[in-house]
Formats: C-alpha cells, sequence, structure tokens
C-alpha cells in the first residue's frame, strides 16, 4: 500500500520533449509528482544504456539534484537493431516514408520501441536504469502526427497515433520502463 510518504515522492523529470513529459505525467501521478526542466543534453553515442548513463550524469552536474532522465529507441530487427538511440536524427532527416523504405529490402518489418529512464539522486551517484519494450511493426503512417514515429509504429493493429492516449499509456515501452521505476520507488519508501 502507498504510505502518504510516498504520496508526496517527486521527481525532477529533465527532458526538451513536451510530449514525453505529457505521457510520463499521465502515468506516474499523482503516485509521484513529476516536475520538469527542459534542458538540452548532449547525447553521446553508444548503446542505449551508455547513452542514458550519460545523459543522466549531465542532467545530475547541471541541476545539482535529483535527476529523471529517458532516452528513447526504435530498433528495426531486419538492422540488428539501428536506428536505435538515433531515431531522432533519422527521423528529421528521413522521415515516416524514409524509414519505411529502410526496410523496403527485407519481408522482416519487426521492430522494438524501447524506453530507458535513468534515475539519479544527485551529482557523484551512480544512475539506476528502468527499461522497458513494446514490440510491434513499421507500417506506413496512420493517424496523427504530433508524436515522433507514433504514426508508423503499429502494435496489435494500431499504430500508436491511432491508439487514444490512455490506451497508448497501458502498453508503451514508457509504460512498461515506468512501471518498473514505480515499483523500485515504492520499496525506496518503504525501506
Ligand atoms: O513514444 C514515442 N512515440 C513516438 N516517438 C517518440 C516516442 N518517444 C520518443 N519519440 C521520438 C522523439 C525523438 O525523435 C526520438 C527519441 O529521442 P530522445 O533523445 O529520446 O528524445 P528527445 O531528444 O526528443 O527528448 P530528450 O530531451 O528527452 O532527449 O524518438
Ligand atoms: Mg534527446
Amino acid at each position: 500500500m502507498a504510505t502518504p510518504t510516498a504520496a508526496r515522492q517527486t521527481v525532477n523529470f529533465i527532458t526538451g520533449n513536451a510530449n514525453k513529459l505529457v505521457e510520463v505525467k499521465a502515468i506516474l501521478e499523482p503516485a509521484i509528482q513529476v516536475e520538469n526542466q527542459a534542458l538540452d543534453l548532449l547525447e553521446i553515442q553508444g548503446t542505449l544504456e551508455e547513452v542514458t548513463i550519460d545523459k543522466c550524469r549531465r542532467a545530475a552536474d547541471l541541476t545539482q539534484g535529483p535527476v529523471l532522465v529517458e532516452d528513447t529507441c526504435l530498433c528495426f530487427n531486419a538492422l540488428n537493431g539501428l536506428p536505435g538511440p538515433y531515431i531522432k536524427w533519422f527521423m528529421k532527416s528521413i522521415g515516416h516514408y524514409g524509414l519505411n523504405k529502410l526496410l523496403a529490402a527485407y519481408e522482416d518489418k519487426s521492430a522494438k520501441a524501447v524506453c530507458t529512464f535513468a534515475y539519479s539522486p544527485g551529482p557523484g551517484h551512480e544512475p539506476i536504469l528502468f527499461q522497458g519494450i513494446t514490440d510491434g511493426e513499421i507500417v506506413p503512417p496512420r493517424g496523427p502526427g504530433n508524436f515522433g514515429w507514433d504514426p508508423i509504429f503499429e502494435y496489435e493493429g494500431q499504430t500508436y497515433a491511432e491508439m487514444d492516449k490512455a490506451e497508448k499509456n497501458k502498453i508503451s515501452h514508457r509504460y512498461r520502463a515506468l512501471e518498473k521505476l514505480q515499483a523500485w520507488f515504492a520499496k525506496e519508501m518503504t525501506s
């Protein structure tokens, strides 16, 4: 059971992406209050874990306090996980149709949406990771195009963009990662 202390738990989620913030608030609140600083954090090259850990350390150093960050990857199975952490730059340069064309040479259109959160209690602390994965297919865009690659990621017959928000937030990579974070916070609060 949530204790009154757990109900007052707050995280400072560092992201410049307003859509991420809306989803994280919808999933965590009211159990965990979500504050936000929209800092533009430098992102290194590396595995998804390395990218997220480094981002978290930078955020803790910049704010001199406890922080939560996340990095989102879209991994095409036919391409051994690429574009992965570089999906943002692929989206910007080739868009939804270009991403579909990348898979034209392959029968396998399956992909993984991966969300890796990192929490740090403050500068100098080792970030703690919480990862969530949702398996889907890459399809030509369907649905509203206001959040990244939502229109081309299909899960059980519907693209993320076609789902209503509450529905996406029950099965998404972000939700699955935050489920783990919530369990960890609940344990920390009672220990
Ligand atoms: O659920 C999602 N559905 C569709 N698209 C998504 C989702 N989540 C992230 N995205 C996009 C945003 C960015 O193009 C890339 C991840 O890059 P990523 O560096 O993690 O995000 P960002 O730079 O926008 O925000 P941040 O300030 O937190 O780093 O995939
Ligand atoms: Mg980013």
